[in-house]
């Protein structure tokens, strides 16, 4: 049997990065920074008030109290924005805004709530020190330094930060474009009423959610019957990187997908997991393709084991993978002998324990749905006792 560590590398190796491309920043979120940026200004690009007040000489109004107010000329109005502010006489006040540039002569800031808020001449009631309420020019970024280093996750922050910086664009790895093909003669359309023997589908849309959680784009396709013509046509019409199949990979007498490609470009292994067993990766017409078992929890612990990483490499993440920690478990576990177990669990962070939820066979999705995270049991333990400590994959990062 193929251990999980293989067949992770071999999927991880069929996948390729699409060409760079300079992305308005508005179309980047959730995408990977192909390049470090270095900070083309520094931040905040002058010295700046910290708050609504006066500019002032610390020095002007040191012996200001409540009971002994210091008055001062108010000699400019400075709002942010202002590019013409006048400097500041010695023994007079300018009034100013959050945010607006500091005049030089000045060097320190009295918030307004310590003024009588005048415009003529203002009373000051109380002192105040060099330096206080100013924002340094450089003092949060400086000219010249990376500010975020390639592969980074461009989120929120991150684009606000690109921004202020006055960059319009970034340069990053394009999405991958992943077709998600069920299969199966069982299956109906959700919506649509069952016969005895049909179900309704689930993996498409569970997969290609999965895809797009992971910053991808997914084109969800009708599934396909058992039918090997129907298989190939709908593979060879789509113009994506990566094509994602569910079901029709083990050993039964109607494996459309494994007996069509095994003889394809595409080779089928057992790997040495529970769930996921069955498994298929190759390149088909030119376009990697990844063929997961179609038992719904067998097919997401495996886009989690194997597709997801490779995915976000592709896109040039620095980060690919799921959070890992160590838990306490809560209640035994056992596992079989030679298989990587990857039970269903619920992870209660601020304790720092964690208990498996449902049963481990691979058809149960109400337990993949109320489950947070993975346990993952090495090849060789069989059981583990309650209090053991447990590798646990966050799924909810
Ligand atoms: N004789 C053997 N039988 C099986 C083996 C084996 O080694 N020898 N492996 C078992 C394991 S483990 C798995 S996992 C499954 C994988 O089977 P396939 O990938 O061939 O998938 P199917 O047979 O098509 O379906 C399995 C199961 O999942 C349901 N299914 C499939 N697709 C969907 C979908 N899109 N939405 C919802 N449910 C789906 C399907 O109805 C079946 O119940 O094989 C075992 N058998
Ligand atoms: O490998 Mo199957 O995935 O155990 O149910």
């Amino acid at each position: 049997m193929r251990s999980v560590a293989e067949h992770r590398s071999i999927v991880a190796d069929l996948l390729r990065p699409r060409p760079l491309v300079e992305s308005p920043l508005a179309e980047a979120l959730g995408l990977a920074s192909a390049r470090d940026i270095t900070a083309p200004l520094s931040l905040p690009g002058f010295d700046n008030s910290a708050m609504d007040g006066y500019a002032v000489v610390a020095a002007d109004v040191a012996a200001a109290t409540d009971a002994t107010p210091v008055r001062l000329p108010v000699a400019a109005d400075i709002p942010a924005g202002r590019v013409d502010g006048p400097p500041l006489r010695p023994g007079t006040a300018h009034r100013i805004m959050t945010g607006a540039p500091v005049p030089p002569g000045a060097d320190a800031i009295v918030p307004v709530e310590l003024t009588d808020g005048s415009t003529g001449t203002v009373a000051f009631f109380g002192s105040t020190e060099p330096g206080r309420h100013i924002r340094l020019a450089g003092g949060d970024v400086r000219a010249g330094e990376v500010v975020l280093t390639a592969g980074r996750c461009l989120g929120a922050p991150q684009l606000g930060l690109l921004s202020a910086l006055g960059l319009p664009t970034v340069t990053v790895f394009p999405p991958l474009r992943v077709l998600v093909l069920s299969t199966g003669s069982e299956l109906v359309r959700p919506g649509e009423p069952l016969q005895h023997g049909q179900i309704h589908e689930s993996n498409g849309i569970m997969l290609a959610s999965a895809v797009r959680e992971a910053g991808a784009l997914a084109e969800q396709r009708a599934f396909v019957a058992d039918d090997p013509d129907a298989f190939l046509s709908a593979l060879r019409s789509a113009d994506v990187d990566l094509v994602l199949t569910s079901g029709g990979v083990s050993a039964g007498a109607y494996e459309v997908v494994k007996d069509t490609l095994s003889t394809r470009g595409v080779e089928f292994a057992k790997v040495a997991m529970q769930p996921g067993m069955p498994q298929g990766a190759g390149i088909f017409d030119g376009v990697p393709i990844v063929t997961l078992p179609g038992n719904p929890v067998s097919a997401l612990v495996s886009f989690e084991v194997f597709v997801r990483p490779a995915l976000l490499r592709a896109m040039g993440f620095a980060d690919t993978e799921r959070s890992r920690s160590v838990a306490e478990l809560t209640q035994p576990v056992r596992s079989p002998q030679g298989k990587r177990q990857f039970q269903r669990g619920v992870h209660d962070r601020s304790a720092g324990t964690v208990h498996p939820i449902g049963p481990p066979a691979s058809h149960h999705l109400r337990w993949l749905a109320a489950s947070n995270c993975l346990l993952e049991i090495p090849e060789d333990v069989t059981e583990m006792p309650a209090g053991a400590t447990i590798s646990v994959w966050d799924l909810d990062d």
